[in-house]
């Protein structure tokens, strides 16, 4: 019996060992896998195999040890919510580093750059409490006070991140010098509030121009100008806003399992509000929800204006996430359809 149960133990660290090594080129890699295999640390595994694959660690002189606490302490922050998780950084990690490996963005972002926007990836939604920005601020939070009811969650996740640098061997930013660190905090707090819903507009509008005005500049061999520090920030933003949106653009079975997550996150907060006698908050009420019919409005008001543009900006790579997106769109359509029957009894 002690050989079988190590004969598992084994194969088990070989499937994690190869699914990990998958992060590194393929788009829909099974993380709750990852979670279980890894007894439930996706962020602190995946953050290693990538940062060491992109060589950002030898680059800064970064020690190994001193990231895997670092990166071990921000995962222990994240709280077990059904969403705003672990899983979900790791997720919005690896969707972001399989993003700036697009053909477009060869050449263009600094070692820099890139550190802080995987980092700013990591980070987002430390010790997220599974509630809203609306939730905290009606319920006159600590949290809403302390920020003013601006960004609350976005400004927390970001001061958490850089108060748990000063943890005792964690301090992964010690080797830069003063000009990096001081560019290196300004790109993570501006990514890290950029995935604020209420910026989702301005992120349209961005990409646009963008888009824009590499139509009109017919000689657009490499679109962005790496000198040109303000568009390489923005795009950083919403490749990571971008990531933080890319659940109806994953494997059916995936995108499906993170909705069932959002909607009992949702519903959670539906059954405090109600149990505080607040107006229960849009699409938080378990008694009365649609969940096809939300998530149609999701992707045809939210995600898919989004991504159109940002795919137009990061063609061709972003072609075979974008045929995703519409084939689960065509799912959850004919979904509905039966969703109605079942409530019409
Ligand atoms: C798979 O379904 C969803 C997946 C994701 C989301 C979703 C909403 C907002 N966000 C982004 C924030 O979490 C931004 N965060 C906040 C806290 O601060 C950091 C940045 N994500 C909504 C989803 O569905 C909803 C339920 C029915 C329709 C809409
Ligand atoms: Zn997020």
């Amino acid at each position: 019996v002690e050989r079988l149960r190590l004969t598992r133990k084994l194969n088990m660290n070989i499937f994690l060992a190869q699914l990990i090594e998958s992060t590194n080129d393929t788009w829909g890699v099974d993380l709750f896998e990852v979670d279980a295999l890894s007894n439930h640390r996706p962020l602190t595994h995946v953050a290693l195999h990538l940062f060491k694959q992109r060589n950002i660690l030898k680059q800064f002189q970064i020690r190994e040890l001193t990231f895997f606490k670092f990166i071990s302490a921000i995962e222990a922050k994240y709280r077990n919510n059904p969403y705003h998780n672990n899983i979900h950084a790791t997720d919005v990690l690896q969707a972001s580093h399989h993003m700036l490996n697009f053909s477009v963005f060869k050449n263009v972002f600094t070692e820099l750059e890139v550190f802080a926007a995987l980092f700013a990836a990591a980070v987002h939604d430390v010790d997220h409490p599974g509630v809203t920005n609306q939730y905290l601020i009606n319920t006159n939070s600590d949290l809403a006070i302390l920020y003013n009811d601006e960004s609350v969650l976005e400004n927390h996740h970001v001061t958490l991140a850089f108060q748990t640098l000063s943890t005792e061997g964690c301090d992964v930013l010690s080797t830069l010098n003063r000009k990096q660190h001081q560019m290196f905090r300004k790109m993570v707090i501006s990514v890290v509030l950029a995935t604020d819903m209420s910026k989702h507009i301005q992120h349209i509008g961005h990409l646009k121009t963008m888009v824009e005005i590499r139509r009109l500049s017919s000689s657009a061999s490499s679109i962005i100008d790496p000198e040109n520090a303000e568009d390489k920030l923005q795009i950083l933003q919403s490749l990571v806003h971008c990531s933080d949106l890319s659940n109806p653009l994953k494997p059916l079975n995936l995108y499906l399992q993170w909705t069932d997550r959002i909607m009992e996150e949702f519903f959670r907060q539906g059954d405090l509000e109600k149990s505080l006698n607040l107006e229960v908050s849009p699409l938080c009420d378990r008694e009365n929800s649609n969940i096809c019919k939300s998530q149609m409005g999701f992707i045809d008001y939210v995600v898919h204006p989004l991504w159109e543009i940002w795919s137009r900006l990061t063609q061709p790579d972003c072609q075979p996430i974008m045929d995703i997106l519409e084939s689960n769109r065509v799912w959850i359509a004919s979904q509905v359809l039966t969703e109605d029957d079942k409530h019409d009894g």
